[in-house]
């Protein structure tokens, strides 16, 4: 198979349609988003973001190519400074919470546990839709939206449909079907299922937000 995330991505393209049909998108896209559920958002995605850079260091040691490494690393090494920037700008540190909701938590140690339990390429499948699904939507909302002067979460916007962001994604793109051209259909088909759930965890994780999801008990 010589393009195994083009593949992939036909196959998960009802989950994106999902995603940019979710009211938390809609209302991102239009501004009217309430402060409330968005500080909800931002504070667990700083507590996802900070497991993340982690799992994206773990797997840097993990690939062969030393160019591999490095990339792996600068990512984690970036999204310090993504947590730090828009962070210091919507997050409400007095009523930060530091505890991870259960969408955070799943996605999170789903990911950890790939990329540590399993092997390099389904590493790189987990990883992945973090970025292709982030830049997807960052496009998404920049073509659709009338209001980019005055939607308050302009900035955010922005991050996820920069040019730096677009490189990053297209590395890692290149990076894992790189992987997957070497690898066996086994491996193929793992890849396949752990990227398609990670795809159903970006949904879940803007639905748990929208929904301000707490432990039941
Ligand atoms: C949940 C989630 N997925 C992906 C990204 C993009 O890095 C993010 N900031 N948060």
């Amino acid at each position: 198979m010589s393009n195994w995330f083009h593949t992939v991505t036909i196959e998960t393209a009802p989950i994106l349609e999902k995603i940019k049909e979710h009211p938390f998108i809609i209302k991102l896209m239009d501004g009217t988003l309430s402060k409330e559920v968005f500080q909800f958002y931002v504070n667990q995605d700083s507590l996802y973001l900070s497991e993340y850079k982690k799992t994206l260091a773990m797997l840097s040691i993990k690939c062969a190519a030393a160019k591999d490494t490095r990339f792996f690393l600068d990512a984690a090494s970036g999204i310090i400074d993504v947590e730090d920037e828009l962070h210091q700008i919507f997050l409400d540190k007095e009523n930060f919470n530091t505890e991870p909701s259960p969408s955070c938590e799943l996605y999170t140690s789903y990911m950890s546990r790939i990329v540590n339990n399993h092997s390099l390429e389904e590493g790189l499948a987990v990883i992945l839709p973090c970025f292709t699904i982030y830049k997807e939507i960052g496009d998404y909302i920049l073509a659709n939206q009338t209001n980019k002067d005055n939607n308050p979460y302009q900035n955010w916007i922005q991050t996820y449909a920069s040019e730096d962001f677009a490189n990053a994604v297209n590395s890692a793109i290149e990076i894992t079907n790189r992987y997957a051209e070497k690898a066996p259909k086994e491996v193929l088909q793992k890849m396949d299922i752990a990227f398609i759930k990670t795809s159903k965890l970006e949904w879940l994780f803007w639905d748990s937000a929208y929904n301000k999801e707490t432990w039941k008990i």
